[in-house]
């Protein structure tokens, strides 16, 4: 067992991994040997160093990709908070079983190990508009869930979700964390009044929680989601495992939040994939201090914009780790 409180989670988050000095700096003198003008990858150089930071390595790879997708129901569905039901939760979980989800298929593009976890389906969070939305033994219960994921023979992950309402239990961490209005967004694509309804609803959940809001891992707790508190424990178990994450969209990084919230730098080891379309992820984005690889106008989830982005992480990688050198090569150096 990793943890059985969030006291033993605290004390995980206080000793975090480093990435390994010395091969970021095998990885940077190699980058600058490599058959190109200096600086002619752009970001992909720095995306390569970093992964090789992490892999304990100067010649990274991402060819064993793993993307866990959990999946949770939000008591806080009752409010009206999504254009579709509940229901389709479990029945996403049931397509992802069969292969027709779009993360299906991007895993199949990027050569990745698809796991999906369902977390007690039948029985959702309470609605935090009421009251915590789980007691501290099911959020633990759903991070170990999420720490335990995590292959040790990835070299790369991704942590997606699926749970119908949860842009709302986002939009209610964030506010959480970093205050202010405007955090609730569109979703599945509510209407007008539908959006107001989140609105109330985060509004609601941060003032029934009140007394806990100071504390992130309270946070995720009284306002989460299994399929987020889940999230939140694999990139921990990632981090543990010095294996690098990409980050999805709002929900992904909600859920990662909490984590840099709970302990600045813990998100050190995790690349934004991509800007979601859903309102406030930009806003997001920006307070995790992550620049996203990819812009794509993707409102779906299920870690699909993480995937893409795998796909930009092996090109970085490919280029690092295949090219030769000026001198391997036989090629002129330049001035
Ligand atoms: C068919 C379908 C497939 C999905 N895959 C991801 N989501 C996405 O939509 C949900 C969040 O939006 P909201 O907060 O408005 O309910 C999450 O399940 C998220 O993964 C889906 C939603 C639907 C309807
Ligand atoms: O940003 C996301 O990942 C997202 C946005 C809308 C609905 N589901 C997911």
């Amino acid at each position: 067992m990793p943890f059985q409180s969030l006291a033993d989670v605290r004390a995980m988050l206080a000793a975090l991994p480093a990435p390994d000095a010395a091969a970021i700096a095998a990885a940077e003198a190699r980058n600058g040997q490599l058959t190109k003008p200096p600086g002619a990858l752009g970001r992909l150089e720095k995306l390569a160093i970093w992964m090789g930071g992490w892999q304990g390595t100067d010649k990274p790879t991402a060819d064993k990709p793993q993307i866990a997708i959990f999946a949770g129901n939000h008591g806080v569905t009752a409010k009206g908070v999504s254009a579709f039901p509940a229901e389709v939760t479990a029945q996403m979980v049931a397509n992802f079983a069969h292969g027709g989800a779009a993360i299906n298929q991007l895993a199949r593009t990027f050569g990745a190990r698809l796991d999906v976890h369902a977390l007690e389906l039948d029985r959702p969070t309470a609605d935090f508009t009421e009251g915590p939305a789980m007691t501290e033994a099911e959020v633990v219960e759903a991070l170990r869930r999420g720490h335990e994921a995590v292959s040790p023979d990835a070299d790369l992950f991704v942590a997606g979700e699926m749970g119908i309402g949860n842009t709302t239990s986002a939009a209610a961490i964030a506010t959480a964390l970093y205050g202010g209005f405007g955090w609730a967004g569109r979703g599945t694509g509510v209407d007008d009044a539908g959006l107001r309804r989140k609105e109330a609803a985060v509004a609601a959940g941060i003032e029934k929680n009140a007394a806990l809001m100071g504390d992130p891992l309270e946070v995720l707790r009284c306002l989460g989601g299994r399929e987020i508190a889940a999230m939140a424990g694999a990139i921990l178990g990632a981090r543990m495992a010095r294996v690098p994450v990409i980050l999805d969209g709002f929900i992904a990084c909600a859920a990662a939040a909490v984590l840099e919230k709970a302990a600045p730098g813990a998100l050190d080891h995790c690349v934004a994939g991509h800007q979601s379309a859903e309102g406030a992820h930009a806003r997001l984005l920006e307070k995790l201090g992550k620049e996203p690889l990819l812009n794509l106008g993707l409102r779906l989830g299920e870690g699909s914009g993480a995937a893409l982005a795998i796909g930009v992480v092996q090109g970085a990688v490919a280029c690092h780790s295949g090219m030769l050198t000026f001198a391997e090569a036989g090629v002129a150096a330049g001035a």
